[in-house]
């Protein structure tokens, strides 16, 4: 393991809930591991313990089995980028890359060749010249990496490197770290909100509420078995459904799952129903195939190549169901129309237990 946090604290404010609390995970060697957590959740002030920007109210920290909880910024031989800002205005390119060589005393000849070799590796070998204001967002962000990257750091420290930028540079960046992440194979952080960032370039993600670990895993374990209410409804865009246990199903409205035989009779749960695994079928005001409607549909809204369907259950519940839009036009379904809903499959919760 590359990086190792345990027991990690951070408290602000005394008697104020710690931003970051008994945090423990580790990051794997070689890989790219994702912060994942909604906005202060404390992804950040946990980056910049590891950075050594903050310091630990209690715990320790770990850098390739070196224990780094005081060692300063400059010798725990990390690279961080941060989400907007980082490069110096009044520097050009070259200079800002140059920049962690310099105040390390790094000779001319090496810090040029390791500047040219950083343009290269970021794909900007004709702007060395320029200014930061002369570049674009996803530019500017490409030179705060081969400015982290120069100083040959043994982790990645990044903090939304590509939350600034919009929705289509943003995605090109992404592709783009996956391909740098494979040339480098340096150990990387990654602190985001983007649930689908973290779940398409990581290897491991560590889920964070309210300043605690959720839940740690490969991206599979945590999409697929989420271990509690707060992961499922995090992960996915998952719709909250609840229901009575009945005959080893779990009944909500007419929808209706299996769940695990250690469910109890008539015991309240929570179901939580990911919007492509339900299915549809057109109930004009009579049976679908023998059954009694599921449904209203409330609203339709069109995104790209699929319709969002948002779903009234009888108990008052709402579900949203994503439907191709093939698929959609085959099902010919209008906003107010009853529908039948199936649940392909669904994450039920007695308490804050996964069953
Ligand atoms: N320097 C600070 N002084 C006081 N409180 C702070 C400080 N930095 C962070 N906090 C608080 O700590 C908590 C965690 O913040 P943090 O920025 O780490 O969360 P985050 O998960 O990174 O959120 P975001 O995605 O919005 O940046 C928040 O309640 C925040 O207000």
């Amino acid at each position: 393991m590359s990086i190792i946090v345990e027991q990690v604290t951070r408290r602000f404010t005394s008697g104020g809930s710690p931003a970051v609390s008994e945090v423990s995970f580790q990051a794997p060697r070689g890989a790219i591991t994702s912060l994942l957590g909604p906005s202060g959740a404390g992804k950040s002030t946990l980056l910049r313990l590891i950075a050594g920007l903050e310091v630990p109210d209690a715990g320790r920290i770990l850098i390739d089995g070196v224990d780094c909880t005081s060692m300063p910024v400059q010798k725990r031989g990390v690279g961080v980028v941060f989400q907007s800002y980082a490069l110096f205005r009044h520097m050009t390119v070259r200079e800002n890359i140059a920049f962690g060589l310099d105040v390390r005393g790094s000779p001319r000849a090496e810090t040029d060749a390791r500047v040219d070799e950083m343009l290269r590796l970021v794909q900007l070998e004709a702007l060395g010249g320029r200014y930061p204001g002369q570049l674009s967002g996803g530019q500017r962000q490409r030179v705060a990496f081969a400015r982290a990257l120069a100083i040959r750091p043994r982790v990645l420290l990044l903090d939304e490197p590509f939350g600034a930028l919009d929705t289509r540079v943003r995605e090109e960046l992404r592709e783009w770290l996956h391909s740098l992440h494979e040339r480098t194979g340096l150990t990387t952080l990654l602190v985001t909100h983007d649930q689908q960032e973290a779940l398409e370039i990581s290897q491991h993600v560590v889920v964070m509420s309210e300043g605690r670990v959720a839940q740690a895993g490969s991206p599979e374990v945590i999409y697929n078995r989420p271990t509690s209410p707060f992961v499922a409804s995090f992960i996915g865009g998952a719709s909250v459904v609840r229901g009575r246990v009945e005959s080893g199903r779990v009944a909500m409205g007419s929808l209706s799952v299996d769940v695990a035989a250690s469910a109890r009779e008539g015991e309240t749960v929570q179901a939580f129903v990911r919007p492509h695994d339900i299915k549809l079928a057109k109930s004009p005001g009579g049976l679908v195939n023998g059954h009694p409607p599921t449904g209203r549909v409330e609203r339709l809204k069109p995104v790209g190549g699929y319709v969002k369907v948002l779903l009234r259950l009888p108990t008052g519940d709402e579900v949203t169901v994503e439907v191709p839009r093939s698929e959609f036009d085959t099902l010919g379904v209008a906003e107010g129309d009853a529908v039948r809903a199936d649940v392909r499959s669904a994450t039920v919760f007695v308490g804050d237990y996964a069953i």
